[in-house]
């Protein structure tokens, strides 16, 4: 049935200490991290979407990257083990909140590895990167998961980018937007949109031609408003000093049966 439905998870006061892995460490406001996560949930709410707050993870730095924590298909939560040990305790909150919502929960086990982060759905197909986060048998058990429900998973290296989902997203028709230079198999992606910002790669899809959008890329968004989309930028800039990106700030769920 369809939902619309978002999970959200407040920042950390520990957010500062938050990973950093692909670009140079630079202070964060706390406070503004805060402002900005206010207005990114209540930009979800204004488009019509429900926020769920997961419960906060105040030890867990990066827990308001609450993305990585859980895929979603259909009705199916399957429960991620992060690559980056320090992240693991995130999943508990997040179990919680899935369960408590209806959908079948699943778990990446050891020895996979699985980030959220890494994991783009675009109809029934999911892609999925191996790389820093994800392993090759996070990649199995997330093909066991969902591959009989329908999906068909397609694996993609990544080396260059923290996660897939940092270098690529999906416009609402499957067309794959995008930085070449960030992509390992660039050819694997049949429609593919070059954008001129990295973090113009990343939109969050609020429906109809709805897009949600980083402030930091205003020039993709004057390009995918010039192509019929309407964009909704957020200013997230304390995530992005720690890779984070408009996608990695809720879980979207479409398809919850209550
Ligand atoms: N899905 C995402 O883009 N997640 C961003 C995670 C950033 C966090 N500092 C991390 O390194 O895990």
């Amino acid at each position: 049935m369809p939902s619309k439905k978002a999970l959200v998870r407040r920042p950390s006061p520990r957010l500062a200490e938050g990973l950093v892995t692909h670009i140079e460490r630079e202070k964060v406001d706390l406070d503004l991290a805060v402002e900005q996560w206010e207005a990114y949930t209540e930009a979800l709410r204004t488009h019509g979407w429900e926020t769920i707050e997961v419960d906060p993870a105040d030890d867990c730095p990066d827990s308001v990257f609450v993305e990585d924590t859980v895929v979603m298909y259909r009705n199916v939560a399957l429960i991620a083990r992060s690559g980056a040990e320090s992240r693991r305790e995130e999943t508990a909150g997040v179990e919680e909140a899935v369960a408590s919502l209806g959908c079948s929960v699943n778990w990446i086990w050891e020895p996979g590895t699985l980030d959220g982060g890494d994991v783009l759905k675009v109809g029934d197909t999911i892609y999925v990167g191996r790389g820093g986060r994800t392993n090759a048998a996070g990649v199995q058990q997330l093909r066991a998961a969902f591959e009989p429900l329908g999906a068909r998973v397609v694996a993609v290296p990544v080396s260059k980018v923290l996660h897939l989902k940092s270098a690529i997203t999906a416009l609402p028709d499957g067309t794959i937007l995008g930085r070449i230079p960030q992509l390992d198999a660039p050819s694997l992606f049949p429609r593919f949109l070059p954008v001129p910002e990295e973090s113009g790669a990343h939109v969050v899809l609020l429906g109809g031609d709805k897009l949600l959008i980083a402030a930091s890329a205003p020039k993709t968004a004057e390009l995918l408003a010039d192509l019929g989309h309407e964009t909704v930028p957020v200013d997230i800039s304390e995530f992005e000093k720690l890779e984070g990106c408009v996608t990695c700030l809720s879980v979207r769920m479409r398809e919850l049966y209550v």
